[in-house]
């Protein structure tokens, strides 16, 4: 067989090991990989990576050394042109010419709606492996980068807590999350931070001034708030300036991490995710699955349909909601 493999919406660390992952198990199998830059606009462009065995093809070796790697080799677009029936016409029609049997994107819920798309305008197999640091697909514990990005945001919050505490100061620092809390909920939990904002809560900034208030008086020196960039609060700039009207009893300043979430060597359960799923899309297409996800549940690699891990908000852990406020007093 003949698999194309790219990477599509915002990079995350681990897509270097899914790539190696898809590589390896295609060649020890031996089947052929055609490598697509620059996600589906690449596509469209046939814009295929080159290595020793000629244009496209992806051979073990030019894998070597990539698992440990942010970012993705093959580079990452987001591209709107894609996502209308002439772009979706002019992908399939680069996947014939190239040959192209089964078609592995890794990417994140966009990247998927836009592979369903593509399902009804071509008819090779298509599996899909999640790669994005938002942790918001439905039908995986964790998608290939949040680990990572979770640890970025935990290692720069430990940081912040120190200046924090020296001056007695309160902290806003905002996190990626869209439209998903997944990211910012769990940063907070593991940098102790005092409040998490998401988007899936709908909190005024009077009832957090007041909690704000109550942990003053018992004593705190210093508070850390969490903010996902999509809460409707508007974001940690935002939110301060609300904060400030509501009598804060902390000077305050506000941090937004940014891309810096997105890049870095991935964790080691990143990397060993990651080359999970990149084999197991590999074995199932060779099964002849299709239209499906490769994630993993309790342990276990699972397939799931693709319109499954998106046509449904992810709910954030309810249990993290609680136990963050009860480990803030
Ligand atoms: N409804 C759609 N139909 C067709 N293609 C789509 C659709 N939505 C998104 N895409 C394609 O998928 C690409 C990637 O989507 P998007 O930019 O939303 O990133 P993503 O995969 O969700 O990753 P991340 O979680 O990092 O944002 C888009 O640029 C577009 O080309
Ligand atoms: O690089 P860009 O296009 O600004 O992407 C930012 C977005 O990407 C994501 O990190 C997902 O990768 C979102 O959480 C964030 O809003």
């Amino acid at each position: 067989m003949r698999l194309g493999v790219l990477c599509s919406g915002g990079d995350a660390p681990g897509m270097n090991a899914c790539l190696r992952s898809v590589v390896r198990a295609a060649a020890s199998d031996g089947h052929d990989v055609i490598g697509i830059r620059r996600g589906y606009e690449g596509l469209m462009n046939a814009d295929f990576f080159d290595s020793e065995l000629g244009v496209g093809k992806m051979s073990p070796r030019s894998v070597s050394h990539i698992l440990e790697r942010g970012g993705t080799i093959l580079n990452s677009s987001r591209c709107p042109a894609f996502a209308t029936p002439e772009g979706l016409k002019v992908a399939a029609d680069a996947l014939d010419r190239a040959g192209v049997d089964a078609l592995i994107p890794i990417g994140g819920d966009g990247t998927f709606r836009g592979a369903v798309a593509l399902a009804e305008h071509w008819k090779g197999q298509i599996i899909g492996c999640p790669g994005t640091i938002d942790n918001d697909l439905l039908g995986t514990d964790a998608t290939i980068g949040f680990s990572t990005a979770v640890a970025t945001a935990v290692d720069c919050i430990d940081k912040l807590r120190d200046t924090a505490e020296s001056h007695e100061r309160l902290f806003l620092v905002e996190v990626m999350g869209r439209h998903s809390g997944h990211l910012a909920l769990a940063t907070a939990l593991a940098a102790s931070a005092e409040i998490a904002c998401v988007p899936e809560e709908i909190v005024d900034a009077v009832a957090i001034a007041a909690r704000v208030q109550e942990l003053r008086s018992l004593g705190k020196q210093s508070i850390i708030i969490v903010v996902a960039e999509g809460d409707e609060q508007g974001g940690a700039v935002a939110l301060n300036e609300k904060l400030s009207l509501a009598d804060c009893p902390y000077a305050t300043r506000t941090v937004i991490l940014g891309h810096i979430q997105r890049g870095g060597s991935p964790t080691a359960e990143d990397r060993v995710l990651a080359t999970r799923l990149g084999d197991f899309a590999v074995r199932s297409i060779v099964d002849g699955a299709t239209g499906m996800m490769a994630g993993e549940t309790c342990g276990h690699c699972c397939l799931v349909p693709l319109e499954d891990t998106f046509s449904t908000h992810r709910p954030l852990p309810e249990h993290q909601i609680e136990l963050l406020d009860r480990m803030s007093c």
